[in-house]
């Protein structure tokens, strides 16, 4: 049977590792397509905003990871119970983007790098382990949802890029990445993935 999800991302977790995160969760079948950096000149100006990930289903193609996560989210049911759920989901999954902004903007700058480890990751961080222990081991609404699929996909590219690893002295935030990491089928994309760098 043809897939009927298609991922295309580059050979990277970067941005598409919560979204196959999200559909290896769902056990939806999809098709993992993975540019290299090399090849890239060539595809950038068929894609309809020039960037990378987009998703293919129903013979329509999206652009945005964070819209991709989110209706994912929705075909996987790790969305909230009520809107209000829903904005708390997606206001921690705002906050880790900001995160990762901070760090991703930074990093080729040694001297910046060192004031983002010394001030803002642990600035994000403690806020969030608040989060993850007043939700128990969870970043919003007290049960798995997809914001904790989504830290947990994003955070070895987050890593990778900080040169640190970022929840290390935060038990709860810990707590919520190992919840999704032992998620049997999330265990298994975990082991048999392609290994990457980034
Ligand atoms: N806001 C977009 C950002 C996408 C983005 O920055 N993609 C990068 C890779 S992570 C890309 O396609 N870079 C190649 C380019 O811009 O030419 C999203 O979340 O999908």
């Amino acid at each position: 049977m043809v897939p009927q999800y298609k991922l295309t991302y580059f050979n990277l977790k970067g941005l598409g590792e919560p979204l196959r995160f999200l559909l290896k969760y769902g056990n939806l079948d999809f098709e993992d397509i993975r540019y290299e950096l090399k090849d890239w000149p060539q595809i950038k100006d068929k894609q309809p905003f020039g960037q990378l990930p987009t998703l293919e289903h129903n013979g329509k193609v999206a652009v945005q990871s964070i819209a991709i996560a989110r209706y994912l989210a929705k075909q996987v049911k790790l969305t909230g119970a009520n809107d209000w759920e829903d904005l708390e989901i997606d206001s921690v999954i705002d906050t880790i983007t900001d995160l990762r902004a901070k760090i991703i903007s930074n990093h080729e700058n040694e001297e910046a790098m060192k004031q983002v480890r010394k001030e803002s990751i642990p600035f994000y961080l403690n806020r969030l382990e608040t989060i993850a222990k007043n939700n128990k081991g969870h970043l919003a609404v007290g049960k798995l949802t997809w914001a904790d699929v989504y830290f947990a996909g994003a955070l070895d590219f987050i890593n990778a890029r900080a040169g640190v690893n970022i929840i290390e002295k935060y038990p709860n935030l810990q707590k919520v990445v190992d919840t999704v990491l032992t998620i049997p089928q999330i265990k298994k994309w975990v082991a048999t993935r392609p290994k990457t760098d980034l």
